[in-house]
């Protein structure tokens, strides 16, 4: 994330580190949504790759073993069909990650909630993207999960010429544009967006322009979570 600011620990309780196996440790990746007690949301660029994957619950900074972690392997990875490796501007980055058992819930691990099939936020809606990715182009990852507010984008600007054009696809949500973005190691986190006062998970992190993270005038972009609820009822059941 860059700009923004630390969250207050376990303020964004179904926010999940994704971590893959290196060597006799595992290194943070990508983030994660918890949508049910078994089942993790993250973008499909994230998992197409075979690797030992662990889900980490609960947790801060990510360095630090702190006490409130829950780490979870994972028993199957769904990646959706029409997702392709070779386009990110297909769409179609997102993944279910099954886990080998449930999680417990308590004041750092909670669900999150998933917007109503097909719900449009409405343009400078207030949601915020968290993560432990880098916090600027080229920079670290931060050991500490990160905030920033990202107004969302509606589609007629960020599908407009001076803003990342026909790039952007209806299964796709814009958001930012300013000073804050995501950035690599965001990547299948949330966009976490006030609806009637509520959070609801209406992104999965998906991309930022390879000029730089938080270029002028392209908005990060998410998979609209949205267009993707019965797929996921159908894997999950
Ligand atoms: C649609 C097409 C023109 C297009 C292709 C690629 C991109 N962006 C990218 O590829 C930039 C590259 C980059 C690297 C380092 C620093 C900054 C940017 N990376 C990204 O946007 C990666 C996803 C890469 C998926 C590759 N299979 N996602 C992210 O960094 C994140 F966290 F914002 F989600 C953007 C658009």
């Amino acid at each position: 994330v860059v700009g923004g600011e630390v969250a207050r620990a376990h303020s964004w309780p179904w926010q999940i580190s994704l971590q893959f196996k290196s060597g006799s440790s595992f290194r943070h990746t990508c983030g994660g949504t918890l949508i049910r007690k078994g089942w993790v949301m993250t973008a499909a660029h994230c998992v197409d790759s075979s690797r030992t994957w662990r889900v980490v619950l609960g947790d801060h900074n990510i360095n630090v073993h702190e006490g409130s972690e829950q780490y979870m392997s994972v028993s199957q990875v769904h990646i959706h069909p029409n997702w392709n490796s070779n386009s990110i501007a297909g769409g179609w980055d997102i993944a279910l990650l099954r886990l080998t058992s449930d999680a417990v819930l308590n004041n750092n691990v909670q669900l999150g909630s998933l917007p109503p099939t097909g719900q449009i936020l409405p343009n400078r809606n207030p949601c915020y993207i968290t993560g432990w990715g880098r916090t600027k182009t080229g920079g670290q990852i931060s050991a500490e999960l990160k905030q920033a507010t990202l107004p969302s984008v509606d589609h007629r600007t960020c599908t407009s010429s001076s803003w990342w054009g026909s790039t952007i696809k209806e299964s796709m949500v814009c958001a930012g544009g300013a000073s804050e973005s995501g950035c690599q190691g965001d990547s299948g986190g949330p966009l976490n967006c006030s609806v009637g006062g509520r959070w609801v998970v209406h992104g999965v992190t998906s991309f930022v322009s390879s000029a730089g993270c938080n270029a002028i005038r392209r908005p990060t972009v998410f998979t609209r979570v949205s267009a993707y609820i019965g797929w996921m009822n159908g894997i999950m059941g």
